[in-house]
């Protein structure tokens, strides 16, 4: 009866307990299923201990009884309080049992760590709570532990174990294996799914955790299932659960009622309240194996379990203050609880719980809705990873696509290497036979030509030696001979020198003699021309005179006889007059022909080819300068030259200094004021009816154009004068007319510098031998009829020289120029006549005769300039051979002519010596220029020059004689 009622009871308890607990997810469990919402319970519990808050202190001090089992702890207890329930449960383990069992890994592994069971605080707390006779819960698995070392305590031996036991309990507590140094109350933040949904369990474990502590109740509600209910499809395997059930054994055992002896209820009420002391956290062993004596753990009594009725409550509080103290047996000192206190606590207990509870919910349900969240995510995320999975799957299939035909392609490369390789060695050997076949066949060959030639040359040097024996006595007879006529001619010279120094001194005593004869008759000439003038004056005075002799005549006509004798007076006067004037003009041509004739014997005795040297000032200061004297400042006719630097073999310097001897020497300080003035005579004789060629000759840059055709050269300066004084000389008679045309030789070709057409005609040279006169046909001659037209062909020769330099393709000196002024006259009053040709000549540079590093054009316009120097000089000698052989065969000065007639002068052999043939040989004046450079890199050419030169200047070809 007694246990059927207190089944019915907690029955009762439960039902209103599982109503208020809220209890997660009741609507899938079944309806009054009791046993099945103490399993959920308990699983619960396993879930979620670790992540139940801690309780506040407040409610920790309130919990002294508290256990992690919740409400169905707290209905426990009470129910430990009133019920006795027989103890069915011997088939099932209790929890030391169950220590011994390995853990369940989930629940130790990730489980986050009681901050209880790491703070200090808390142990502390706990351990006043202990002192107080108060067991305070916070819900960790350790304090779990130690309600249940506690119970094993309590029930080791039946005996209330020393204080220094206790102490040592209580100070040592455990450390569950899930405790970290988490600090308390720190949230978790889930870091996956599946930490979200741990934590999500965790949450609603918690929840159902905080709204149920853990049961400490005597007994199991198994136990008591099994009492007054059939046993749950289910069975309740939670250790937890069990656990409390076990650890609340003293409190059932305090209840059970010894039908052998008679306890007071006060004496329960203390044992009671020993047995709540016996609760106080107990160390655990760490690990279950520890637990090596379960069988230390006392069973609980089988005895029924005596529930105080409930006017055994307010009989308990109604106790005097001195306190009766229960004894769990009366032959243990284990003090029971005071069922009272312990009522309010879990009454409190309950609405902490409760409130928990609900606060749990509600972050339940958040963390359900973030849960949701991150599902859609996850699904999001998986779904973007199916994508990349497929979009991998394909790009790993095209990659093996393309390694397979890049494969193929290397081995397709391979083959064509190892074909063209093969293919490259077979040309390779066809080619090395090849080439040994043309080699070996052109060493044959090689080898036939070598004997031919081999043969002919054999040949050939027989027949050149012979022909060189032959013509080696030919020559060897030829010098001889040559010695021979040499040895005479040198001494045929040496006496033709001899007879010209003679002839000299004798020009120079006649010379001499003539100079005051000359004074004379310049002075007798002046005279002359005063007188001439008086006379011109006295004519004018006897005109006027005359003119009023007339006007007298007139007058006396009408005045008879005194007035004709006067006028007849008058008129011989006046003839008298006009004889003396005759007189005196026929005097004065006189002198003037003495004067020329005088003149042209000073220029005879000058030579009839003279040669001027000039040096050139240096046009630069960096350039070394040869070194040249002069030695005879005042006569200015030699120069020495320090030639190009020698030594002999012991290696002193034997440089030679040569001199050189002309008719004037220009130091490069003389103008060309200077120098016209020592030719002004020679364009005179041109006036007077002579063939005059003046020619400037000198490398390049030595100054030849300088000299002759610059603005103030010789060119212009000779035209100048020529007009001037061919005016003069119309006072005395003479009318001159005057042509001028310019030429050059260019390439053996004559052209027009003066012409104006396009296309020009051919020039062609003729020569008038009768009247020794040259005609260039179709070239243009200007007149010189008056001051401008002097002008104008001067500016127009300047103007063709230009062109002419860029006709002569840039270089003036690549050809010859030529002046050509033809003078003739008449003299009015004697009706004598004079032809006299003046030829100014440039010539083209000599260097180029020798340092000619050219081809095409410019080699075929230095071979004709060559070709033409050449012959200029083979000319000069000739005339020189000839007059010599006149000289001596005729012993005569005035037969030179003659004789160089019959002399062979190749005259012909160029362009240049065929035009100035008239102008060249004894029948001319010459005039020649050798311009000289001062600089030291010139000094060759300059050598060259000066020696050319001097051969000309001894070159002795006659007297120039007048032009028919
Ligand atoms: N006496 C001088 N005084 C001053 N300068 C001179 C003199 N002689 C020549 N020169 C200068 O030297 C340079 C070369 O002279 P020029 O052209 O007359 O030489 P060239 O031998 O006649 O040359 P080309 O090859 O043209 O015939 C010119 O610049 C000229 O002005």
């Amino acid at each position: 009866m007694y246990t059927q009622g207190t089944m019915i009871e907690a029955t009762c308890i439960l039902t209103l307990l599982q109503q208020l607990s809220m209890l997660p997810q009741p609507s899938t469990r079944p309806a009054g299923s009791v046993m099945r919402v103490l399993n959920d319970l308990s699983e619960s519990d396993n879930n979620a201990r670790n992540a139940m808050p801690p309780p506040s202190a407040s409610a920790t001090g309130l919990k002294r009884q508290g256990s992690n089992c919740g409400l169905r702890s707290l209905s426990m207890q009470v129910l430990g309080l009133r019920l006795s329930v027989p103890e069915p449960a011997q088939k099932r383990k209790t929890l030391i049992e169950r220590a011994g069992e390995p853990l369940r890994p989930a629940s130790s592994a990730s489980r986050p760590p009681s901050a209880a069971s790491q703070n200090p605080s808390n142990t502390s707390l706990y351990r006043t709570s202990s002192n107080a006779s108060t067991i305070s819960r916070n819900g960790s698995i350790s304090s779990r532990n130690t309600s249940n070392s506690s119970y094993t305590g309590s029930l080791n031996s039946g005996i209330r174990p020393p204080a220094s036991l206790k102490s040592a309990n209580s100070t040592i507590r455990p450390k569950s294996s899930y405790g970290s140094n988490k600090p308390f109350g720190a949230a978790s933040r889930p870091n996956s799914i599946a930490d979200l949904q741990a934590s999500h369990e965790a949450n609603a474990n918690k929840s159902k955790q905080t709204s149920l502590p853990k049961m400490r109740g005597p007994r199991s509600m198994s136990d008591m299932a099994q009492t007054s209910m059939p046993p749950p499809a289910r069975p309740m395997s939670m250790s937890n659960l069990r656990q409390a059930s076990s650890g609340r054994i003293p409190s059932v055992v305090i209840q059970v009622r010894d039908k052998n002896r008679d306890v007071s209820l006060s004496t329960q009420l203390d044992r009671f309240h020993l047995s709540d002391s016996l609760l106080e956290p107990v160390e655990l062993p760490q690990t279950p194996t520890k637990c090596k004596s379960p069988t230390r753990i006392p069973k609980a009594s089988p005895v029924p379990l005596a529930t105080p009725t409930p006017m055994e409550t307010p009989r308990l509080r109604r106790k005097s203050p001195t306190k009766t103290r229960h004894f769990l047996t009366p032959h243990t000192s284990i003090e029971l609880p005071d069922p009272d206190e312990r009522y309010n606590d879990f009454k409190k207990m309950f609405e902490d719980y409760k409130q928990m509870y609900q606060d749990t919910q509600t972050k339940i349900d958040s963390a359900r809705e973030d849960t949701n969240h991150y599902r859609d995510k996850m699904a999001q995320l998986e779904q973007e990873r199916s994508s990349q999975t497929e979009s991998i799957i394909q790009l790993k299939s095209e990659n093996q696509t393309l390694q397979y035909q890049v494969e193929a392609m290397e081995k397709s490369m391979q083959e064509t290497k190892k074909d063209h390789e093969h293919r490259l060695e077979e040309l390779r050997r066809g080619h090395r036979i090849d080439l040994e076949t043309l080699r070996q066949e052109q060493r044959d060959e090689i080898e036939n030509l070598k004997n031919d030639h081999r043969d002919d040359l054999k040949l050939l040097v027989q027949r050149y030696q012979q022909e060189l024996d032959e013509e080696r006595c030919k020559k060897n007879d030829a010098l001889s001979q040559v010695s021979t006529q040499g040895a005479l001619e040198k001494q045929r010279h040496q006496l033709e020198l001899d007879r010209k120094d003679q002839e000299v001194t004798t020009a120079k005593l006649e010379l001499e003699r003539i100079e005051p004869v000359l004074q004379r008759e310049r002075q007798i000439n002046d005279d002359l021309r005063e007188s001439l003038r008086c006379a011109g004056d006295n004519a004018s005075s006897m005109e006027s005179t005359r003119q009023g002799l007339q006007a007298k005549i007139a007058y006396l006509e009408s005045d008879n006889q005194s007035q004709s004798e006067a006028y007849a007076a008058m008129e011989k006067r006046m003839n008298e007059a006009i004889a003396k004037s005759e007189t005196i003009e026929e005097k004065l041509r006189v002198e003037e022909a003495i004067r020329r004739r005088l003149h042209n014997q000073v220029q005879e005795l000058k030579g009839n080819i003279r040669v001027f040297c000039r040096v050139r000032p240096t046009l630069t200061v960096d350039d070394e300068l040869a070194k040249m004297k002069y030695p005879d400042p005042e006569e200015s006719t030699e120069i020495e030259v320090r030639g190009l630097d020698q030594k002999n073999a012991m290696g002193k310097d034997i440089t030679k200094t040569l001199p050189f001897s002309f008719d004037r020497v220009f130091d490069p300080s003389q103008t060309n004021d200077e120098v016209f003035h020592e030719i002004s005579q020679l364009i005179q004789s041109a006036l007077d009816g002579y063939n005059v060629c003046i020619f400037a000759y000198g490398q390049t840059g030595s100054g030849k154009t300088y000299t002759m055709s610059s603005e103030d050269g010789m060119i212009p300066r000779a035209l100048r004068q020529i007009y001037s004084t061919s005016k003069d000389l119309e006072d005395r008679g003479w009318k001159y007319t005057m042509e001028g045309s310019f030429v050059e030789v260019y390439n053996e070709e004559l052209r027009d510098l003066l012409g104006e057409e396009k296309t020009p005609k051919k020039l062609e040279i003729h020569h008038d031998m009768e009247n020794e006169e040259t005609t260039v046909t179709n070239a243009t001659k200007l007149s010189l009829d008056n001051k401008d037209q002097v002008e104008s062909l001067l500016s127009q020769a300047m103007a063709r020289r230009s062109v002419a330099a860029t006709k002569a393709n840039e270089q003036s000196s690549r050809s010859h120029s030529v002046f050509i002024l033809k003078l003739v006259g008449r003299n009015s009053v004697t009706g004598k006549e004079s032809k006299g040709t003046l030829n100014l000549v440039d010539l083209a540079g000599s260097e180029r005769i020798k340092n000619a590093e050219t081809s095409g054009q410019r080699l075929k316009e230095t071979q004709s300039i060559n070709t033409s120097l050449s012959c200029l000089g083979d000319v000069i000698g000739a005339l020189g051979q000839g007059h010599a052989a006149g000289a001596d065969s005729r012993a005569s000065l005035t037969n030179n002519r003659d004789s160089l007639s019959t002399a062979h002068i190749p005259y012909r052999n160029s362009k240049l010596t065929y035009l100035l043939q008239l102008s060249l040989g004894g029948n001319c004046k010459t005039l020649m220029f050798v311009m000289v450079a001062p600089e030291k890199r010139c000094l060759g050419e300059t050598i060259t020059s000066l020696k050319f030169a001097e051969k000309v200047s001894r070159t002795r070809v006659g007297v120039a004689k007048k032009v028919k």
